[in-house]
C-alpha cells in the first residue's frame, strides 16, 4: 500500500514557522481529505528551542543540524522559514539538488538568487514554490504563473509591504508618530527582523522583482529596482495629499514598454478613487492589467503569522498533489529572457513638491524660472502657511507639476536646492494618476 504520509522538514519556528506548525495541526483533517495524505513534520531546525517547547513540540523532533533533515529519506518536502539570505539559500539549493521539494516565504532569496535555485530545482526534478514571498496570503504568484498566463501583462502595481501600509494608514487616520507605529508593526510580527528593509522599500523591491520576472518572463533582481522608502513622509504631506484628492501609498510599479521593463518602488500620490487607495493597514493588494483579462486586483493580508502560513501550506498541498500525479518539477527553468531595464531617469510622471522658501517678492517667479528652464511645467500651487525659521519669515509652497522626465525633474531640484531663496526642499513625491475633478 502506498505510504499514506508525506514527511516534512521545517526550517524556522518563528512568526511564520510556528503558524505553519499550528495550521498543519488545526486543519489536519481537511488537509488530509484534500490531499489524500497525512502531512507529518518529521524534523524542525530552530536554534531558539524555547519556541519549540512553547508549542509542546517533543525534543526529539528538533534537529541538531541541517544534515539531519537533508539526509533523512523520509523528508520529502522542506519548508524554509529562517529569513535572511544565508543559510536559507544554501539549504534550499542543497534540498532541491537532492530532489527534495521546497517551499519558502523568503523573498530576499527568491528575488536575488532565483535563477540558481530554479536551475537546482530542474536538476533535482523538484518543485520550488514561494507563494508566501509576495503578498503573504494573497495567491498572486499562482495567479500570475497559471491563471493569467495567457495574457500579455501590461502593468503590475502593488501595495506589497504590510508594515509600511500599516504605518501610512495609522499616520493618516490617527496622526500617530512614525516610530510608535513601527514598533506596533514589529510587535504584531509584520516587520522583518531588520525593519529597515520594510521602511526603506527594499522588501517591496524584492517582491516587485519577483512579480515582474514572472509577469514579463524576464530576469529582474532587486538590484534592477529603483527603491525609495517612507521615512521622509511627514504629516504635512499626508494632509496636503488629502486636500488635493490623493492618498500616499508605497507603490511597487512594474510595466513593460516596447520590450523595456520599468520597475520601481517609492511613495506615491494615488488618486483617492483608485482601487488601491482603499487598501488599509497590513493589507496588500496587487493590481494587474493584462491585454485579455483587462484590469484585475487581488487583495488580502500581506503579512502576519496565519495569512502567510496559509500560503505556505497551500504550496505544500500542491506539491503533494504533484507527487500523487507524477507531475513534480513542472516548472523547469522558465525560458526567462533578459529584457533591458528602463533607467529611472527615463520615466515620465507628475510630481508633488513641498518647499520652504523666503516669503519675499519674486521668489515664486525665480522658482518657476528654474523649473521652466528644465521643462517642468507647474499644474497647481498652494501657499497657505508661513513659519519663522532663524528669525526669518518663510512660506511653505506646495506644487503639483505636469508630467515631466524624471531626469529633468532631478536636474531642476539640484538647482532649486542651491537657490538662496529656497530654505529647504521638504519632500518630492511622484504622482500616479489624476484625482476625480
Ligand atoms: N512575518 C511575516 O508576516 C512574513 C514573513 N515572510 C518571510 O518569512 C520568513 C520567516 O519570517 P518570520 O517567521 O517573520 O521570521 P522570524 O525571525 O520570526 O523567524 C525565523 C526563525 O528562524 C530562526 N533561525 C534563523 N536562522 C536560523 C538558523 N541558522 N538556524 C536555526 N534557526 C534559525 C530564528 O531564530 P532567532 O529568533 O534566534 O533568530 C527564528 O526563530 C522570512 O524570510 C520573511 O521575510 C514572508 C511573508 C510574511
Ligand atoms: N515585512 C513584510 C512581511 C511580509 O512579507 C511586510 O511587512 O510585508
Ligand atoms: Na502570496
Amino acid at each position: 500500500m502506498k505510504d499514506s504520509s508525506i514527511g516534512i522538514g521545517l526550517l524556522g519556528l518563528g512568526t511564520v514557522g510556528s503558524g505553519v506548525y499550528k495550521l498543519l495541526r488545526e486543519n489536519e483533517l481537511q488537509i488530509s481529505q484534500r490531499t489524500g495524505k497525512r502531512l507529518e513534520i518529521k524534523k524542525i531546525l530552530e536554534r531558539d528551542q524555547k519556541k519549540a517547547f512553547s508549542l509542546g513540540i517533543p525534543p526529539e523532533v528538533l534537529a541538531e543540524n541541517i544534515e539531519e533533515i537533508l539526509d533523512d529519506p523520509e523528508v520529502q518536502i522542506v519548508i524554509e522559514l529562517l529569513g535572511g539570505i544565508e543559510p536559507g539559500r544554501t539549504y534550499i539549493r542543497q534540498a532541491l539538488c537532492q530532489g527534495k521539494h521546497v517551499v519558502t516565504a523568503n523573498k530576499d532569496v527568491v528575488a536575488a538568487h532565483g535563477r540558481e535555485l530554479f536551475e537546482a530545482a530542474a536538476a533535482g526534478k523538484a518543485d520550488f514554490y514561494f507563494e508566501a514571498s509576495v503578498g503573504g496570503g494573497i495567491p498572486v504568484i499562482h495567479i500570475l504563473k497559471e491563471n493569467l498566463a495567457a495574457n500579455k501583462i501590461e502593468e503590475v502595481i502593488g501595495i506589497v509591504n504590510g508594515t509600511t501600509n500599516y504605518i501610512l494608514t495609522r499616520m493618516s487616520e490617527e496622526n500617530v508618530e512614525f516610530s510608535t507605529v513601527l514598533q506596533a508593526a514589529q510587535e504584531a510580527g509584520y516587520a522583518e527582523a531588520d525593519p529597515t528593509a520594510d521602511i526603506e522599500g527594499d522588501d517591496a523591491a524584492r517582491k516587485i522583482a519577483i512579480l515582474a520576472s514572472i509577469a514579463f518572463n524576464t530576469r529582474v533582481t532587486p538590484a534592477n529596482v529603483f527603491a525609495e522608502g517612507i521615512t521622509r513622509i511627514a504629516p504635512e504631506d499626508v494632509n496636503y495629499a488629502q486636500e488635493l484628492g490623493y492618498v500616499i501609498k508605497l507603490l511597487a510599479i512594474a510595466r513593460e514598454h516596447n520590450g523595456e521593463v520599468e520597475v520601481r518602488v517609492h511613495p506615491a500620490f494615488l488618486p483617492q478613487q483608485h482601487p488601491l487607495s482603499a487598501v488599509m493597514g497590513v493589507f496588500n493588494a496587487i493590481y494587474i492589467c493584462g491585454n485579455a483579462v483587462g484590469e484585475t486586483m487581488f487583495y488580502g493580508k500581506g503579512a502576519g503569522q496565519m495569512p502567510t502560513a496559509s500560503a505556505i501550506v497551500g504550496d505544500v498541498m500542491e506539491i503533494v498533489r504533484n507527487l500523487e500525479s507524477g507531475s513534480s518539477g513542472r516548472f523547469p527553468c522558465s525560458c526567462y529572457l533578459d529584457k533591458p531595464i528602463l533607467p529611472i531617469g527615463h520615466i515620465h510622471t507628475k510630481y508633488y513638491l513641498r518647499l520652504i522658501v523666503k516669503d519675499k517678492p519674486r521668489v515664486m517667479a525665480g522658482i518657476a524660472g528654474v523649473l521652466g528652464d528644465h521643462q517642468v511645467s507647474i499644474a497647481s500651487v498652494i501657499q497657505k502657511r508661513t513659519l519663522i525659521v532663524k528669525d526669518e519669515t518663510m512660506a511653505e509652497i506646495v506644487l503639483i507639476t505636469h508630467k515631466v522626465l524624471e531626469q529633468d525633474m532631478q536636474d531642476a531640484l539640484a538647482v532649486l536646492k542651491g537657490l538662496s531663496t529656497v530654505g529647504s526642499v521638504e519632500n518630492v513625491i511622484r504622482v500616479e494618476g489624476e484625482p476625480k475633478s
